[in-house]
């Protein structure tokens, strides 16, 4: 059994590491890398960043700088107007997205985790772009987009959640009729670690014209790929 002694040592040593910052989690200390070594208003300097904390000192799930280039070049060749993305994360990809849009597009991002969507908020302000984050699951916010957010049609989808949620998601944009002839989708982490449901639906339902983007897994070697699936209605 623990003394006393141990219990206050414990606790100098937490309060210790605490007030160094050491007690936050990953997420932040991505945060803190940003705010000390990006430029404020620069979308671009916080991309780099993030890629160089998360490629040299930890691992972290954004969709990084070579899924990214490919996903740069979908989102340019579609110039989307209306954009939502499943999974925010610390907003690393949204931030990408965003520093490729026309004045007026608007990115709406959906953040399940409230840690993560408080991280990701401070990202996006200190980027200077103009992301709204959605704190709440998908399947719950999906169906508010119309009536609470004014989204008619959605021109670009990024999905990047749960991949169980890929498939049924994809099928709540349909049903409320959230995609128009042209919609473009795009999911990441298709082959690692794999959304098979998805893949089949968007392959073989005949709703979609759909091309693989073989790549790596966000800085490993691990192969990987990205799905784009343009909704034929
Ligand atoms: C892979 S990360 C997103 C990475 C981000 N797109 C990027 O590339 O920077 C997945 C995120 O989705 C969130 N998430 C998972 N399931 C969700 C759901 N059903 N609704 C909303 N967010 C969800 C997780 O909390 C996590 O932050
Ligand atoms: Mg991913």
């Amino acid at each position: 059994m623990l003394s006393h002694a141990h219990c206050v040592i414990h606790y100098m040593i937490g309060v210790y590491f605490y007030s160094k910052g050491m007690a936050q989690g990953k997420e932040h200390r991505i945060l803190d890398h940003v705010l000390k070594n990006a430029v404020r208003g620069d979308p671009q300097s916080v991309v780099d960043s993030i890629d160089q904390y998360c490629s040299q000192k930890e691992w972290a799930m954004n969709v990084g700088d070579e899924k990214g280039l490919i996903l740069d070049q979908i989102v340019k060749e579609t110039d989307p107007s209306i954009l939502l993305e499943l999974g925010t994360y610390c907003g690393y990809s949204a931030i990408r997205i965003a520093r490729l849009l026309k004045p007026g597009a608007r990115l709406l991002t959906v953040e399940i985790n409230p840690v993560h969507a408080a991280v990701a908020k401070q990202m996006v302000d200190f980027a200077g772009v103009q992301d709204k984050i959605l704190e709440g699951s998908t399947q719950e916010i999906i169906p508010k987009l119309k009536a609470e957010y004014r989204v008619e049609k959605l021109d670009f989808v990024f999905i990047d959640h749960f991949k169980d949620k890929y498939r049924p998601d994809t099928q709540l944009l349909e049903d409320l009729g959230l995609l128009r002839i042209g919609s473009v989708l795009v999911a990441d982490n298709v082959v690692c670690p794999g959304s098979p449901e998805f893949l089949e639906h968007v392959r073989k339902s005949g709703r979609y014209d759909c091309t693989n983007y073989p790549a790596h897994v966000e800085y490993s070697e691990k192969l990987d790929a990205l799905e784009k699936a343009v909704f034929k209605g």
